[in-house]
């Protein structure tokens, strides 16, 4: 099957970019497809169990009702019209039951698929490296993980009961030949002039509820883009309310144009089915009454059959969309299997080895080059909003090449150099984010791809710039990085990362809500707790890019006294941005144009005049800088190494692990 499904109103894709958001059903979907309902088969035959006697009980009521009319009514027997009428009253009542109960297996079916698929496809994505997730669009990926699968799941459940429709229309089909069969001639002649313009108006209907869900989704994207915290305060900061308004105006306005035209378009189509059944009610009466009257058969005969004719228009409007919506479902199915499909760039390798806890290992760089991978190797065209440099055969520049370098165990390597050198890159690849593309990188001795997973994320704990906390409690938040940890074991790490008197103060304690992103905490407290994180996961390696957003001077020093006992014992990679760090590092790595340009201590690398000695006139140390931003910090710097000073254990040897 080759079905090609546009949803609509994306933009076009660049030159010889084959649109991605046609979505092209591969061979071999529906039988893919169809392996989701094997573990199913049980409930599918209950299913079409009740379904059978379903339109058994449609097509008995008329041949109860034309015994009694004709056999009690016509033939004076009140006892056998109260038993029919009893009897019809019990089937309509069994009728009803039978329904609830299809609708309940369906339901288990297609929500059973559907939980399936979805934790399939969310343990998949899972899996995907970062590089999925900096090229995705997170609306467009939350979409087709969430709306799309439940639109699949509705569509499943039209399937199922347009199937119990085939068999009703051909039961009630038979049962109206062998009543009249040219009364079943004429409305086999007349039913088609009412289900084509019924079909006619079920497509718009269908194309338009597509549309819908569209604009829906453009407009969610946009809001989660917006209405996020870093979105409104860019929004806020650039000032631009008025062409935001008018671009959410925009899309809100085809959201209400779609849903004027649905909602008429969805009373036509119910005006229609109520014409139907009065039209073919009328005709049924004028030819059949006629046939009564020249004793063709008996009053109780059209009676049954009009009875028939009321049942039969419902299931065939179904049936009439069964191609139609077998159609979604492939479709549907067929872009839940496009991300299944992508491959997890990052695997675990079979057998791989766990690293010995508790000691802290040393990081070695071999002879690394790194270039990012590019769109086709990790992520879907149609996940992305801007796809226009998507090319055939694109590759990407590499960014690191020749790297090597050694960090003994226990100690302390700073990372500095010119923006967009590689610093950051260098982190991504010790916390395996990214494989090199050549050369090796080893953590203990071991290459980081013959180590599982979990070690790996046991041994290596990271402090980002920007510390990320989830819309939670402090509590919470914390307790990610250690599920089991004591109420005293939060305290004792919150008082390490100097954070418990501000934990302590606040009215909620550790229930405080820490807002969208921790936004509702200032950097310094932010890093604070990430650093407390850190300390109840107890990495042995710690990777750490310092602040550069300048901290008033009373957070630095906290934040330094944190990352003093975050970095005991430990060997860490530091992406240095303070004076302080930098010159307290056992080795500085000055990363240029990716690759180590110099290599050693501070005293070393001033001494030697190269670009660590004009990074540290021109960055790092300025006197008179005016103090905001990495020009001005070794004067605060400075300042707080006064502090550090005062404390018993110099930070030198707390670093070394002493
Ligand atoms: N996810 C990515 N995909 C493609 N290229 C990237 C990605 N991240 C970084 N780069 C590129 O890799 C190069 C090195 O970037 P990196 O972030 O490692 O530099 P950096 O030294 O940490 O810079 P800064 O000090 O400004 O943070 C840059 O040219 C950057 O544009």
């Amino acid at each position: 099957m080759d079905v090609v499904l546009n949803f609509g109103g994306q933009p076009k894709s660049a030159e010889g970019d084959p649109d991605p958001w046609q979505s092209k059903v591969r061979p071999g979907t529906v039988r893919r497809v169809l392996a989701y309902f094997r573990p199913h088969i049980g409930k599918v035959a209950l299913f079409v169990l009740i379904a059978a006697l379903e339109s058994l009980a449609v097509i008995a009521t008329p041949l109860l009702l034309m015994r009694l009319v004709n056999d009690g009514i016509l033939k004076n027997d009140p006892r056998l019209v109260v038993m029919m009428a009893c009897l019809a009253a019990g089937l309509a009542v069994a009728g009803g039951l039978l329904e609830l109960a299809s609708a309940y297996i369906s339901g288990r079916i297609g929500q059973g698929v559907t939980y399936d698929l979805r934790v399939q496809s969310l343990s998949h994505v899972q899996r995907l490296p970062i590089a999925f997730f900096t090229r995705t669009q997170t609306g467009v990926l939350v979409g087709r993980l969430h709306t799309e699968l439940i639109m699949a799941q509705q569509e499943f459940t039209h399937l199922l009961m347009a199937a119990t429709s085939a068999l009703t229309v051909a039961l009630v089909l038979a049962e109206l030949f062998y009543l009249s069969w040219l009364v079943a001639v004429v409305t086999l002649l007349v039913i088609p002039l009412f289900i084509v313009p019924w079909v006619y108006v079920g497509r718009v209907i269908q194309r338009r509820t597509e549309r819908l869900m569209e604009a829906n989704a453009n407009l969610g994207g946009l809001l989660q883009e917006r209405f996020n915290v870093q979105g409104a305060m860019l929004s806020k900061l650039f000032g631009r309310p008025k062409e935001e308004l008018a671009e959410y105006a925009d899309r809100a306005g085809r959201i209400r144009t779609i849903g004027v035209n649905l909602s008429v378009f969805g009373r036509l189509a119910f005006v229609m089915m109520g014409l139907m059944a009065s039209l073919a009610t009328a005709l049924v009466y004028g030819v059949g009454g006629n046939l009564v009257l020249d004793g063709a058969f008996q009053l109780g005969t059209l009676v049954a059959i009009v009875t028939l004719l009321s049942r039969l228009f419902g299931p065939m409007v179904q049936l009439s969309g069964l191609q139609e919506t077998a159609q979604m479902i492939v479709v549907s199915f067929s872009r839940i299997f496009e991300l299944l499909d992508l491959k997890p760039l990052i695997q675990e390798r079979p057998g791989a080895v766990g690293l010995a806890r508790n000691v802290a290992p040393d990081i070695e760089f071999e002879n690394v080059a790194f270039r990012y991978p590019t769109a086709n190797e990790v992520s879907l065209a149609s996940l992305e909003y801007v796809r226009a440099e998507r090319k055939r055969g694109e590759t990407t520049p590499e960014v690191l090449r020749g790297v090597s370098f050694h960090v003994p165990a226990g100690t302390l390597t700073a990372l500095v150099g010119p923006s967009g050198a590689g610093k950051s890159t260098i982190t991504h690849l010790v916390t395996r984010l990214y494989d090199p593309t050549s050369g090796t990188v080893r953590i203990g001795g071991h290459d980081l791809r013959d180590l599982t997973f979990d070690s790996l994320r046991a041994t290596v704990g990271v402090v980002s710039q920007d510390a990320y906390l989830f819309h939670d409690t402090i509590r919470e938040n914390l307790l990610y990085a250690r599920p089991t940890a004591t109420e005293d074991e939060l305290i004792e790490a919150c008082k390490g990362a100097q954070i418990w008197d501000l934990i302590e103060s606040l009215p909620g304690g550790f229930d405080t809500v820490t807002g969208d992103r921790g936004y509702r905490m200032s950097g310094g407290e932010k890093q604070r707790l990430a650093i407390a994180r850190l300390l109840l996961k107890e990495p042995t390696v710690v990777v750490l890019d310092e602040a550069t957003a300048h901290l008033d001077s009373e957070s630095e020093a906290a934040v330094q006294r944190a990352l003093k006992t975050a970095l005991r014992s430990r060997t860490s990679l530091v992406i240095a941005h303070r004076l302080s760090t930098i010159r307290e590092a056992d080795q500085i790595l000055v990363i240029d144009d990716g690759g180590v340009r110099e290599s050693g201590t501070h005293e070393a690398l001033l001494a030697r005049g190269g670009l660590y000695a004009e990074l540290y006139h021109t960055q790092f140390f300025k006197p008179g800088g005016n103090g905001t931003g990495p020009a001005g910090d070794a004067v605060d710097t400075l300042t707080y190494e006064a502090e550090l000073d005062d404390e018993p254990e110099p930070l030198r040897h707390v670093v070394r692990g002493g």
